[in-house]
């Protein structure tokens, strides 16, 4: 055993790199969160003062005042925090569904969902996407699944969850279309807000959302592994059900804890404290997603300037997100000593990260909370590399 490799542990990146990382930039912490995350850095740190059995029932620190203000920010009506949107997804489905039922989901859902489905038991449909290079979701996919699974099976599906924006293009779905069609045929509805709540508005009941599933490192400004599962009164007893347990010996009883829940919240420390000591500026940054969306469009306006170079996905694009194909990166890829690396090598030396490395064919980045002045720096970046490599960079018009 080698102790020494987990002594000084360092990221290997310098605060002033500009990270493009798309899973990323909604969860850099705020200083607040920074100033949060030491101070409650203790195993139970939070827990000082539960009198209640529950990390969401504490008042002090107040993450009693920020379930409900959360709720509240979300147009939901009860909120519980997850180990991540992937337990929070789970935990909907464990709850409401039975072993052998049918989950409709879009075809551009992340992994956990199929997985989560998978761990519950539950046989999938996929909606559609409309393929290369829009890969839109049509809400009417829905309706048409949902009869096909009652044709097949003899009932309606037991839940459809719809990705509100896909991490592979960034597209916004028609979330209140799926919400709408899911009421008319009486399917609960799980939307996943993983690259959505925290970085843009969201009214669940606007959307028809029975279950709204976020992920505070990805897009509340928190560490991970913080996620959010938010739901309506009408489901709020099933979904956070109580123990009911009793040791046949001991006769002990856990009547408060929540079992999906594990009892207690599984999250809290360091993920809640951050949640919480970001919530003000998350409250505030979601009126400026607009902004947020010009910037990323600016920015895939400059890139297409670039010969080869094209935004995948819906255009032009509505999150900050964004997916390109760039096979004439690729082709100068092939002519160099690192391969598919230079871009990364070549950005990293202009003090930019965050596209994966290996990538050069086609990339995705994410441009949120970056200033207008880092993105033209970052478009002004890839121009420069391009004309290092050759490759044609139209005018700016
Ligand atoms: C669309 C989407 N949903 C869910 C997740 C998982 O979120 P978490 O890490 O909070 O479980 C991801 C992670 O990349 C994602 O892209």
């Amino acid at each position: 055993m080698n102790l020494d490799i987990y002594k000084n542990l360092n990221r290997g990146i310098e605060s002033t790199y500009i990270n493009l990382n798309p899973i990323q930039r909604g969860g850099v912490l705020t200083a607040e969160a920074r100033k949060a995350a030491l101070e409650f850095a203790d195993g139970y740190s939070v827990c000082d003062f539960c009198f209640e059995s529950r990390v969401d029932l504490v008042q002090n620190p107040p993450v009693r005042n920020l379930t409900a203000d959360i709720a509240e920010f979300l147009n939901m009506d009860d909120v519980r925090f997850t180990a991540g949107c992937r337990h929070a997804k789970w935990a909907a489905m464990h709850m409401v569904t039975e072993p052998g039922e049918t989950l409709v989901l879009d075809s551009l859902a992340h992994y956990t969902s199929y997985l989560a489905a998978e761990a519950n038991q539950l046989k999938v449909v996929e909606v559609p996407h409309s393929g290369y290079p829009e890969f839109i979701i049509d809400p009417e996919g829905y309706a048409e699944k949902f009869e096909e699974v009652e044709r097949n099976t003899g009932s309606l599906p037991a839940m459809a969850l719809l990705t509100h924006v896909d991490y592979r293009y960034g597209n916004v779905a028609d979330a209140a279309a799926v919400g709408k069609i899911c009421k008319e045929y009486g399917v609960p509805f799980l939307l996943n807000t993983a690259y959505s709540s925290g970085i843009m508005p969201i009214d669940g009941k606007k959307l028809g959302v029975d279950f709204l599933c976020a992920s505070g490192h990805k897009s509340w400004a928190a560490s991970s592994p913080m996620g959010i599962l938010a739901t309506t009164f009408e489901w709020n007893q099933q979904v956070f059900d109580k123990s009911t347990i009793r040791g046949d010996w001991s006769g002990r009883g856990f009547t408060k804890k929540e079992v999906a829940l594990f009892g207690c919240s599984p999250v809290f420390g360091v993920p809640v404290m951050t949640l919480m000591a970001s919530f003000p500026s998350v409250v505030e940054r979601v009126k400026h997603w607009d902004e947020e969306v010009e910037n990323a469009r600016y920015l895939a306006t400059q890139l297409e300037r670039i010969e080869g170079f094209h935004q995948m996905g819906v255009k032009p694009t509505e999150h900050t997100l964004v997916a390109f194909e760039s096979l004439p990166l690729f082709e100068a890829a092939a002519k160099t000593k690192k391969r598919g690396y230079f871009l990364y090598h070549e950005l990293k030396k202009r003090k930019i990260i965050g596209i994966q490395p290996g990538m050069s064919k086609s990339f995705k980045l994410n441009t949120f909370g970056l200033s207008r002045k880092q993105i033209e720096y970052v478009a002004d970046a890839f121009i420069e590399i391009a004309r290092k490599y050759k490759i044609p960079v139209e005018d700016e018009t």
